[in-house]
């Protein structure tokens, strides 16, 4: 199989080395300095140090080879870009005629300077519904720091799409002896999942940055996941999705090992850095920052309660500090678990 990976940052570079042994595999890099950088070094040395790229990994990308033709004779196009890149990327590849899948985790920020666009931020097959709604396309979600799968240690992801189609190319492309891939048609509850998990685990890194110990932890991962469900079967995803990799799996994974971006930034948080400072010293994106907004936004439209989340959007905005939000978050009233 053909594969292009759009995007060198770390999911891309690790995604694509991974299966290069098996399958024709392209990495295209943004700018002419990256592809430059990929091609003398052999490695990321900016985005994923250590991994050394397989001499079978094809090179590509820069000006001279925009993503029309960089695209051409390909069976299968992996966007890895953050998410802040679905529309303009999704829109260049509106015509494509083969899979189409995202890696992208979280909601789009509020586009205001789009004539008749919703007033709030949207997930990515929401955007491609807007902008290339004939594309076959899905997401490739689940639990998976990309450092892990590019060292081949074991991983299972999940490829969702409502197109047969693309479920199936996915687990053609990705299905091997380290990676298992799952397939679900529930789209809506893949990316709901991914997005929620990565602002639930800078709730958890500020929990375990203030010391709070393990219960809170526990208590953070079970009411989050309460909230992660409440959103997404509002918004039309099967319930049963979120017991799954996309769901559960990631919130887990996110929320408790330390390679997480979104986990840096809590745990940076609670030692008094700025939110302008834990990004900064990240160097990579952390979505969840930038969904967080949008995740409540579109609780309240449906009059959910997501506390937690909340709780994170007043932190990173700065309304109140690390310390606060704990009081805020445990001087709720009671009320029944299940509802
Ligand atoms: N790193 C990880 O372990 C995982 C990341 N993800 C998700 O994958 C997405 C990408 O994450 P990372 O690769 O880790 O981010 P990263 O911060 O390491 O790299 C982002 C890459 O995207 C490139 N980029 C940005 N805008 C672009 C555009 N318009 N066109 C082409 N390239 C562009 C940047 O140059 C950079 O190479 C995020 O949404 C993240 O949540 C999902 C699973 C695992
Ligand atoms: O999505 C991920 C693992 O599945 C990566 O999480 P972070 O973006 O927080 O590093």
């Amino acid at each position: 199989m053909k594969i292009i990976v759009l995007g060198a940052g770390a999911w891309g570079t690790a995604l694509a080395l991974s299966v290069s042994d098996r399958h024709q595999v392209t990495l295209w890099a943004r700018s002419a300095e990256q592809l430059a950088a990929l091609r003398a070094d052999r490695s990321n040395l900016r985005y994923l140090p250590g991994p050394a790229l397989p001499a079978e990994l094809r090179l590509s990308g820069g000006p001279s080879e925009p993503i029309a033709e960089a695209i051409a004779g390909q069976d299968l196009i992996v966007m890895a870009t953050p998410l802040s890149a679905a529309r303009s990327m999704l829109h260049s590849l509106r015509d494509a005629t083969v899979p189409v899948a995202w890696l992208s985790k979280g909601f789009e920020a509020p586009v205001s300077n789009i004539p008749n666009a919703r007033p709030f931020g949207l997930m990515v097959h929401e955007i491609l519904a807007q902008v290339a709604p004939n594309l076959r396309a899905g997401v490739l979600s689940g639990p998976s720091f990309a450092l892990e799968v590019a060292r081949g240690q074991p991983t299972a992801l999940v490829a969702a799409s409502d197109s047969a189609e693309v479920r199936d190319a996915l687990v053609s492309a990705f299905h091997g002896p380290n990676l298992r891939v799952y397939a679900n048609d529930d789209i809506i509850g893949a990316e709901v999942g991914g997005a929620v998990k990565n602002v639930l685990a800078i709730a958890t890194g500020l929990c375990d940055g203030l010391h709070l110990g393990l219960n809170a932890r526990a208590a953070l991962i079970t009411r989050g996941l309460a909230e992660m469900m409440r959103l997404g079967v509002a918004l039309g995803a099967r319930a049963e999705t979120f017991t799954g990799l996309s769901g559960l799996g990631d919130l887990v994974l996110t929320a408790t090992g330390d390679l997480s971006r979104n986990r840096k930034v809590g745990l940076q948080l609670a030692e008094g850095k700025t939110l302008a400072q834990a990004i900064e010293s990240l160097g990579h994106v952390a979505e969840g920052v930038y969904c967080a907004h949008t995740v409540v936004q579109r609780a309240r439209l449906l009059d959910l309660d997501m506390p937690i989340s909340e709780a994170v959007v007043e932190l990173l905005e700065g309304r109140v500090s690390a310390h606060d939000v704990v009081s805020l978050l445990m001087e709720r009233e009671p009320k029944n678990e299940m509802v």
